[in-house]
């Protein structure tokens, strides 16, 4: 049987082998780096795939120094609601009580223990140390003996012992590292397309392991071969996607030049889907509207397919910084589009029936792409779904009167949220006469070139732990009417 961990009071501690003071006293880069990032993100609400780049290249941190930095900082965030139920086991303080950088590097060095192949040994010696470095020598010594304790019991007897006396639901949340209403809409996601409730588990594992970077090699401006033979792999379901496996994106010479886009293959799909259905010919505007349209990643895949078929682009965004990166997206392109800075919701009475293809790629919570945003979980909060709720239906409304008659409007999130999703679609459905909903699932599978299973009704949701994708909802109507 393991040693059951026993809690710890700061400043009634045992001495261990190697008193705290006579060990390392700083901190090594890599490990500095992501305390620095989780402090950030705890202190200034940052972004850590924002904070985290800049921090490794003014510590001139690269190749394997780099890559431990990035797995710490983004294996500590994702691991969080685990690991603070593993500290909460190894003190009697209330992790309330505890400072935040103290719990932080806590955090730390848990993943170390739990999650990393780094030996005991220096992942306890090493987190004290930055504590020491950071916080002094009285929180070092409480650091010491948590992780002590933390090292006391094998990484695989902790998710029973962590989680002991607790409600199923709050083991659950707290083993899968996840907040419970996040759990609860992810139940009830699976359950309205059809899916089972038992995949949640391999759902939410699939959130804590990060995502193979994908790549859109955009057509006319490159290949996917161009990609293969720069050592890509192959994408699993996007003619246009390759996968930058075990490799930075950026270490791709197409990718710095413009010319391929960093691109979860979900959203590659759902951007080809909307150019599916078949539209009657003779009404043809030769014109798409992109409604949602900053950072621009759909709206450089559609202006590319554009240049192609001979349609322009409209791409709308309401905040001037992401719709500066439109611009710089759309850069590469020789069509003549256009990029209008302004609130999608007034665009569709502005000009009404005017567009064959209508995206409207949403603001919405996120919920599907937790893998590639490591702290969003813990930030969202319940309240933001009644938050966006106004402004998804007044978008879709807005990109259903733009569309003209006999075209097609795509409805996209990337979040699986049954009430930013389907919610939205029937909502607006109801006070929106002339709509038809067309197969979304039979769409993608049209993209894919073969059956991706994404759907059994019209509707299609992508999922992480099935597709590898982020968790992209699909809907796509018809205008119908003269
Ligand atoms: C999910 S993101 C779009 C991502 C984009 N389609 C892409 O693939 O790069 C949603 C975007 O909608 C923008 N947005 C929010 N409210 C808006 C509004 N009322 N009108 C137009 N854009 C809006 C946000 O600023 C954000 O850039």
């Amino acid at each position: 049987m393991s040693p059951r961990p026993r809690p710890v009071q700061p400043g009634k501690l045992e001495r261990t082998a190697t008193a705290p003071s006579q060990r390392t006293r700083h901190a090594d880069a890599p490990r500095a780096v992501s305390y620095a990032v989780l402090q950030a993100v705890t202190e200034d609400d940052a972004y850590a795939n924002l904070v985290l780049p800049g921090l490794l290249s003014r510590r001139r941190l690269s190749g394997r120094d780099a890559g431990f930095a990035t797995e710490l900082t983004y294996g500590t965030l994702r691991g969080q609601g685990y690991y603070d139920a593993v500290i909460a086991r190894c003190t009697d303080r209330a992790l309330a009580d505890i400072q935040p950088p103290l719990l932080n590097a806590l955090r730390l060095g848990a993943h170390q223990l739990l999650a990393m192949r780094v030996g005991a040994h220096a992942a306890v010696d090493s987190t004290v140390g930055l504590v020491r470095s950071e916080l002094g020598i009285g929180p070092s010594k409480f650091a010491n003996a948590v992780l002590r304790r933390i090292s006391e019991v094998p990484a695989e007897d902790w998710p029973a012992k962590a989680t002991e006396g607790m409600s199923e639901a709050a083991a659950f949340a707290a083993r899968s590292s996840h907040p419970e209403w996040i759990i609860r809409a992810f139940r009830q996601a699976l359950l309205a397309h059809g899916r089972p409730a038992e995949e949640l588990e391999a759902l939410l594992a699939a959130d804590n392991v990060p995502a193979t970077p994908a790549l859109t090699a955009l057509p006319g401006l490159t290949a996917v071969q161009d990609l293969l033979d720069e050592g890509a792999e192959p994408g699993r379901w996007s003619p246009v996607a390759a996968l930058a496996a075990g490799r930075e994106p950026a270490s791709f010479p197409s990718v710095r030049s413009g010319l391929v886009r960093v691109q979860d293959e979900g959203s590659q799909l759902v951007a080809q889907a909307l150019l599916v259905p078949e539209i009657d010919e003779a009404r043809n505007t030769g014109r798409w509207l992109d409604l949602c349209s900053g950072p621009g990643g759909k709206s450089a895949l559609l202006a590319a397919i554009g240049d192609q078929r001979g349609a322009t682009l409209t791409a709308v965004e309401l905040s001037e910084h992401r719709s500066k990166l439109v611009v710089q997206a759309l850069q590469p392109h020789r069509g003549d589009h256009e990029i209008l800075t302004g609130d999608g919701r007034d665009f569709g009475t502005e000009f009404p029936d005017q567009y064959d293809r209508v995206l409207i790629d949403v603001p919405c919570t996120g919920l599907g792409a937790l893998r590639r945003r490591p702290e969003a979980r813990w930030r969202r909060l319940p309240a933001d779904i009644p938050a966006l709720a106004p402004v998804q239906r007044e978008l879709l409304k807005s990109g259903i009167r733009a569309v003209r008659p006999g075209g097609v409007v795509a409805y996209t999130t990337c979040s699986p949220h049954a009430a930013e999703t389907i919610a939205v679609i029937e909502d607006v459905m109801k006070s929106t006469p002339g709509l038809e909903v067309l197969d979304a699932p039979q769409a993608l599978d049209t993209v894919a070139g073969t059956n991706i299973g994404a759907g059994s009704g019209r509707f299609a949701q992508l999922w992480p732990h099935l597709h590898g994708t982020d968790g992209m909802f699909l809907a796509l109507l018809r205008k119908t009417g003269a």
